[in-house]
């Protein structure tokens, strides 16, 4: 019982939703860019890697943010902020996972899927939580980089190289995290406030955090959709995504016009986990080479 417990709060600081999305962008950048055959034991080796870098970065995070976490209603539960575990444990699990995944990656993929990962891990930890979070309003753009680098990583242990495709994925990847955040910043925006954190919600208001979502939305679809028209991906893939994105963008447009704007901005949220998690399927599924 006593270990279960020990288990459970050391699964809770890798931030196990988040790590489990950015799996399935590698995932569905590895199946992407598939030719016909891989060899399990890459495909294998580049997961575990990836996941233990990632899983690093955020224990950094945990790590670097246990004071502020403690303030926030949605994260003063966090094991760190409770302060449930020795800090000199997970600083040795931060550092053991970030070094034997980082190990991983150099020794058994390619140099582009390492430096991707390399720059997901420094922008994250370092640019991102360290020196923006807490101060600069326009972190979340930065923040997003980091999150981009998953699908790349997957993209790049099949093509070892950047190209157009690489490009769109990237693009994909931003302008969603966008409109995922903001939207959470909608209905959390009193917890921001109270805690000063300058996002832009609290600093440029709740309409134009809407408009901001819409727009990123919007440039979501016509970059998911490319890879239709560009001919990397099938109709049941331009069937599925288009028909869940008008809903998404429905809904949010939706929330403008609506009194139950927090309602709105969940439910928006909400999508954008289903839509990222049916994109990173979908291109794995019905990709054309
Ligand atoms: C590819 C990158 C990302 C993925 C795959 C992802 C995925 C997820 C998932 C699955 C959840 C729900 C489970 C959980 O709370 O852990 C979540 C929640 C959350 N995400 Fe993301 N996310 C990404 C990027 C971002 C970015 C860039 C930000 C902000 C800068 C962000 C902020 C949050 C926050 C604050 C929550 C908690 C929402 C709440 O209040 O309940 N995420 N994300
Ligand atoms: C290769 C590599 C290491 C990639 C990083 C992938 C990754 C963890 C992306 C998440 C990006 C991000 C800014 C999330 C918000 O975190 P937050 O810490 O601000 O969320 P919180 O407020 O809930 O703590």
């Amino acid at each position: 019982m006593n270990l279960i417990n020990i288990i459970k709060k050391y699964i809770n600081i890798i931030k196990p939703g988040i790590l489990l999305g950015n799996l399935i962008s590698f995932l569905g950048g590895i199946f992407f860019a598939f030719h016909g055959h891989i060899f399990f034991t890459k495909l294998y080796l580049s997961s575990i890697g990836t996941i233990l870098v990632i899983a690093s970065g955020c224990i950094f995070n945990n790590i670097i943010d246990r004071d502020i976490d403690k303030t926030v209603q949605r994260t003063k539960n966090r094991v760190l902020a409770k302060k449930l575990i020795k800090l000199k444990y997970v600083y040795f699990f931060a550092f053991f996972c970030g070094i034997i995944g980082f190990l991983i990656l150099f020794l058994y993929t390619n140099f582009l899927v390492f430096f991707n990962g390399m720059c997901g891990f420094l922008i994250y930890v370092i640019v991102y939580t360290l020196c923006m979070k807490r101060f600069v309003p326009y972190a979340t753009l930065i923040g997003s980089i980091s999150g981009a680098m998953p699908i790349l990583m997957g993209y790049c242990t099949i093509n070892s190289q950047i190209d157009l495709i690489c490009i769109i994925l990237f693009l994909i990847l931003i302008f969603w995290q966008i409109a995922h955040f903001y939207s959470i910043s909608i209905f959390r925006i009193k917890d921001y406030q109270k805690n000063n954190i300058p996002i832009f919600s609290v600093i440029r208001g709740i309409f134009l955090t809407q408009i901001l979502i819409i727009i990123n939305i919007f440039l979501f679809i016509i970059f998911t959709i490319s890879l239709y028209f560009l001919e990397y991906t099938g109709i049941i893939y331009f069937s599925i995504i288009i028909f869940f994105n008008v809903i998404w963008l429905f809904i949010t447009i939706l929330s403008i016009f609506h009194t139950k704007i927090f309602l709105f901005s969940r439910i928006s949220f909400i999508f954008s986990i289903i839509i990222i998690f049916l994109f990173n399927i979908m291109i794995g599924i019905d990709y054309i080479h």
